[in-house]
């Protein structure tokens, strides 16, 4: 099977010279350099020869300069052996311990920003661009749980795959190695032409190619036997006697199924490739190991399908799996075929761990310097019988702790844990966590269908709270990462705004506020289906005990949060609006990198607050200047404001501010819509793109209507669940919600969002005065 696509590749779209996923330079240390190793053993055979027939051993300048010449040789061979090569690192993780490096699989960040666009692609831009900085506290980097599949170096693995030892294993046990037993005969078949360096270091390369190529058939006219007649002939095999036949028969094929014809593969294979010499019984024929080739075109790489992919590779119930399967799901079956001896216990394992930093500090030593508690795979959390999880993998690290993949023991279920931090604070929160999910899973969502996260357990262990979960998968954040952080479909941002405006609808009538709404904490109940839930909830409060005002993630505050005014169930929406367009752009709409940064951001897109809002703001002053008109002339409220410069903020405040990196071309959100790039697949198709557009200027309208400045002007989730972006009715270009005066007017100043305003004549009732008394009946409560 080979390689169709060539992402993986360093990003380089040449497919031309990629080998096969098969070549043996997949499976080789990175910079193998067999070649210089024949070289050594070509001279020091050839220091034997002459030391056999007498000559001196020493290197005379005939034997010199023929080692030059030989070193010139493999120079080139290597050079041309590079054009092979691939520029990935692939190493093996040995599953049972090791530690060896692990190649980040991680996408680039490079890829999110659209063509043409300035790219804030440096490393420090890039680690700013992660929005887990802009939570209340900041939460240490996501950690995600190392992968048991990772390639780690080959030479570590205790297996098939080790270069070295496990050929002693295997020559043991007479199994054929075709690399070392015939090092000899590969010298010299080095000599007569060129062979890919790397295609015999510590690589069987039959082995890699199928576990099942190694049953083969026995016929009464063969022997099988490999003569390994190094000194005079290239490698030669001879088939014939079973017992002597030096692959080992492996239970994958019954007798039934062993294939009965005399040559089979590889040597079938490699006779395919017409550079097999086999000798039978009566006559020696050569075999010629095949040599890499070059890729020509596109149309190699796409993989070879047989119907009926015989021998190549089985699992142990003797059906023919895929080697994708083989090397992932099915590797302990895999390496039980090449070895018997191989035995797999989950119990035996070496502890890995989880947590970060994993240096004990506090609480006897099973916590660490955050007071996280210090988490190993395999670890027993709880004590009391049908309360005890097994923990298997880290799920996610954040602001109150961890969680991780855990299994009941005694029911088997697969849940996800919350280990929260061991300090006062954390708990307590963590507490009010539990008790409103408590309420929202019995009294306000008994049957489960308003896409909360479900709590089905709650214990202490070793001083920590724990949190069992339902298991969901992963979050936004990582499909869109997965997505190369480019957007998703209008379908299925539709599809995913749907559900949370249902959520929020409960919330809001329940007086409930998330306050930590983003694409973090919305996880997808399974991989394959657009079912999605909230999580997190540790922010969470009532409605009329809004206690602190430092809250939500930076890049989804919502502006009466930043001005510090009181706040109420619309901060949800605010951060919803900033979702559903992060959705359709890849990467977030105000990913501002400080307060100021992101009030400044904001306002450059869709305007200034209202006056009332800047009046009241206990924070209006850090970021707003009141403009001095002079003469008294201006008339418009709004203009008294303006927002401060780079330089006044930095001077005031002893900051660094800088001035805003630009993700986008376009700075109001009508625009950054409608130019955002087409997908390929609609490029070119003018029905399609109209309909694109279409859609757009509907999803334009929502996001205004949401991403409203003035909360008492924002839609409720229930207003907005009416808009045809959501009932998806026919969109006209205006659209009120029912019931409703309130329009899109995003502002009381000048609208820079180029959003229609409402009509003049139309006036909500808590506009009337320029004052916030609606605001004035919430309470307000320090923290
Ligand atoms: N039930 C679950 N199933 C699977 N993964 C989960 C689950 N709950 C949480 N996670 C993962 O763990 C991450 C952190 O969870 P959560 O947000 O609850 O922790 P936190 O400490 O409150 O984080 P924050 O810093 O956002 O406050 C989530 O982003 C998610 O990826």
């Amino acid at each position: 099977m080979q390689r169709s696509d060539n992402k993986d590749y360093n990003g380089e779209s040449d497919s031309q010279n990629k080998p096969d996923l098969w070549n043996p330079l997949f499976m080789g240390e990175e910079g193998v350099s067999l070649p210089r190793q024949d070289l050594q053993v070509q001279v020091e055979e050839q220091q034997r020869e002459l030391a056999q027939r007498g000559q001196p051993v020493q290197q005379n300048e005939r034997m010199q300069q023929s080692q030059q010449k030989q070193q010139q040789q493999q120079v080139q061979f290597q050079l041309q052996d590079q054009q092979y090569k691939p520029q990935v690192k692939f190493n093996f993780v040995n599953p049972w311990g090791g530690n060896g490096e692990h190649t980040d699989a991680a996408i680039p960040l490079d890829n999110v920003i659209e063509e043409g666009l300035p790219q804030p692609r440096d490393s420090v831009s890039s680690e700013a661009f992660r929005r887990r900085k802009s939570s209340l506290i900041i939460p240490p980097a996501r950690a995600p749980g190392p992968n048991p599949f990772e390639y780690d170096d080959v030479n570590q693995h205790p297996n098939i795959y080790n270069a070295q030892q496990p050929q002693q294993q295997l020559k043991q046990r007479s199994v054929f190695v075709p690399n070392q037993h015939n090092q000899q005969s590969q010298q010299r078949l080095n000599s007569l032409r060129f062979v890919p360096s790397s295609l015999y270091t510590g690589q069987d390369p039959h082995r890699r190619q199928s576990v099942a190529v190694v049953n083969y058939p026995t016929t009464n006219n063969t022997t099988n036997t490999i003569t390994n007649n190094a000194k005079t002939k290239p490698l030669v095999m001879s088939t014939g006697n079973p017992g002597a036949y030096p692959y080992r028969r492996l239970s994958a094929y019954p007798p039934s199924t062993s294939p009965t014809t005399s040559l089979q593969p590889p040597y079938k294979q490699l006779r395919r490739d017409g550079n097999v010499q086999v000798q039978s019984s009566s006559v020696a024929t050569q075999i010629i190991i095949p040599q890499m080739r070059k890729c020509r075109s596109r149309s190699e790489l796409s993989p070879n399908l047989n119907p009926i992919p015989q021998y190549r590779r089985a699992s142990l119930n003797s059906k023919t799996i895929s080697p994708l399967i083989a090397l992932t799901k099915s590797l302990i079956t895999t390496y039980s075929l090449c070895s018997p001896e191989f035995s797999y216990q989950t119990s035996k394992n070496p502890k890995r761990v989880l947590t970060k930093p994993n240096e004990a500090k506090y609480n006897n030593g099973y916590d660490n310097i955050n007071s996280d508690y210090i988490l190993y795979v395999n670890d027993i959390l709880g004590t009391e019988q049908n309360r005890k999880y097994l923990v298997l993998d880290i799920l996610g690290q954040g602001t109150f702790g961890q969680v991780v993949k855990c299994q009941n023991v005694i029911s088997r279920e697969m849940v996800a844990v919350k280990v929260v931090k061991s300090r006062a604070e954390y708990l307590n929160q963590s507490i009010t966590e539990a008790k409103i999910l408590e309420l929202l899973n019995t009294k306000v969502d008994p049957l489960n269908e308003h896409h909360f996260l479900r709590l089905h357990d709650t214990f202490v262990h070793k001083n920590h709270l724990c949190l069992v979960f339902e298991l969901l998968s992963k979050n936004l954040y990582e499909l869109l990462k997965q997505n190369q952080f480019h957007g998703l479909t209008i379908h299925l941002i539709r599809s995913f705004t749907t559900q949370l405006l249902d959520s929020l609808s409960v919330l809001k009538d329940s007086k409930l506020v998330h306050c930590d709404l983003k694409p973090e904490n919305i996880l997808l109940c399974c991989p394959d289906k657009p079912d999605l839930k909230i999580v997190d909830f540790g922010s969470s409060c009532e409605e009329r005990r809004t206690v602190y005002t430092y809250i939500q993630s930076r890049f989804y505050r919502a502006p009466e949060v930043i001005l510090g005014i009181p706040y109420s169930t619309s901060i949800d929406m605010w951060s919803l609006g900033c979702i559903v367009a992060e959705l359709f752009l890849g990467i977030p709409i105000f990913p501002g990198s400080s307060e100021f940064n992101q009030l400044t951001r904001i306002v450059k897109c869709l305007g200034y607050p209202p006056t009332w809002m800047m009046e009241m703001g206990k924070n209006t002053t850090k970021f707003l200047k009141k403009t001095d008109y002079g003469d008294g002339t201006a008339t418009n409220d709004s203009k008294k404001y303006r927002i401060k410069t780079e330089d006044e903020f930095n001077e005031e405040y002893n900051t660094n501010e800088q001035p805003s990196k630009q993700y986008f071309k376009w700075t109001t959100l009508p625009e950054v819509i409608k130019h955002y790039r087409l997908s390929k697949k609609i490029k070119g198709n003018p029905i399609l793109i109209e309909q694109e557009m279409r859609d757009r200027d509907c999803l334009t309208h929502f996001l205004a209507g949401i991403l409203n400045i003035n909360p008492l002007e924002r839609w409720t989730p229930q207003q907005a669940a009416m808009h045809p972006f959501i009932t998806q009715q026919p969109f006209t270009g205006e659209w009120y919600p029912p019931g409703s005066l309130h329009g899109l007017s995003s502002s009381a100043g000048e609208s820079t969002s180029g959003i229609p305003k409402r009509p003049k004549n139309i006036r909500h009732p808590s506009l009337q005065e320029g004052t916030a008394r609606e605001f004035n009946k919430l309470r307000i409560v320090e923290d």
